[in-house]
């Protein structure tokens, strides 16, 4: 099972609106790893994260995410796909309106978890790993931007997931709040979870090394970063 590939992209197209996003697309992650979505402001990283969620329609190529053909997927088994990838995107904020603990509590009950002592230890589990054990009770505007990505990304691994899918979690965070997480990603990710994280602050390429897949012309080029 080690080092299976779990997202597999061959000469892929990504239109929105008619337009030609990307295309020619290569891409491959394993079980495990750590890849880097470089590019400019506008190249189309997000939209292709946004394919391996179902969010945006593959067109063209051989597309699996999984286990799942996403050229194919129905509508119907979306949701089973999503239940294991970890998303921490801008667009999925946390519900402003409860305390983290209800944030938490949301998505397991959403995601099938009915346990109340089980759904207490995991949310529990996650704070812990995340460093915020202490937070819980707190409302979401209580926190620091760098405390709201932490229960993000706590979110985010409630269920365990194959693949996090990380768009730009450090870009409103200040330097050191900003390698605070990537190093908690990484921890993360030698736990077992993948990670596609897009960035553009590139000095964390070099202090944090990975697999890197740069976004340009519509193109995906694979770089050399280890
Ligand atoms: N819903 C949409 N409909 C049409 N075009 C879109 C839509 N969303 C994004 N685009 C276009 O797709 C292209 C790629 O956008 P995308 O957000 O994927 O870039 P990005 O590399 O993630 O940029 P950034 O670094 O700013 O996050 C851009 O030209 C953008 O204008």
């Amino acid at each position: 099972m080690e080092n299976q590939t779990i997202i597999s992209y061959k000469n892929v197209e990504i239109e929105l609106q008619g337009q030609i996003i990307l295309t020619g697309i290569d891409f491959e992650l394993k079980q495990g790893e750590f890849v880097y979505l470089i590019g400019k402001v506008g190249s189309g990283k997000s939209t292709f994260l946004k394919t391996i969620y179902g969010e945006v329609e593959i067109k063209q190529g051989e597309a699996n995410v999984l286990g799942h053909d996403m050229q194919s997927i129905r509508q119907k088994d979306i949701p089973s796909l999503r239940r294991r990838l970890g998303i921490v995107f801008q667009d999925f904020q946390l519900l402003t309106d409860r305390t983290v603990y209800e944030n938490l509590k949301f998505v397991l009950k959403a995601t099938g978890w009915k346990n109340k002592m089980e759904i207490e230890n995991r949310i529990q589990e996650v704070l812990t790993q995340v460093g915020m054990e202490t937070k819980g009770y707190k409302m979401p505007n209580e926190l620091s931007g760098g405390e709201q990505q932490r229960i993000v990304i706590a979110r985010a691994i409630l269920n365990r997931p194959d693949i996090i899918l990380a768009d730009e979690p450090t870009g409103n965070l200040d330097a050191e709040t900003g390698r605070k997480i990537v190093e908690l990603l990484k921890e993360i990710c030698s736990q077992g979870s993948a990670i596609i994280m897009t960035t553009h602050n590139l000095n964390l390429l070099n202090e944090f090394p990975g697999k890197v897949y740069r976004c340009e012309q519509h193109r995906f080029n694979p770089m050399h970063n280890s």
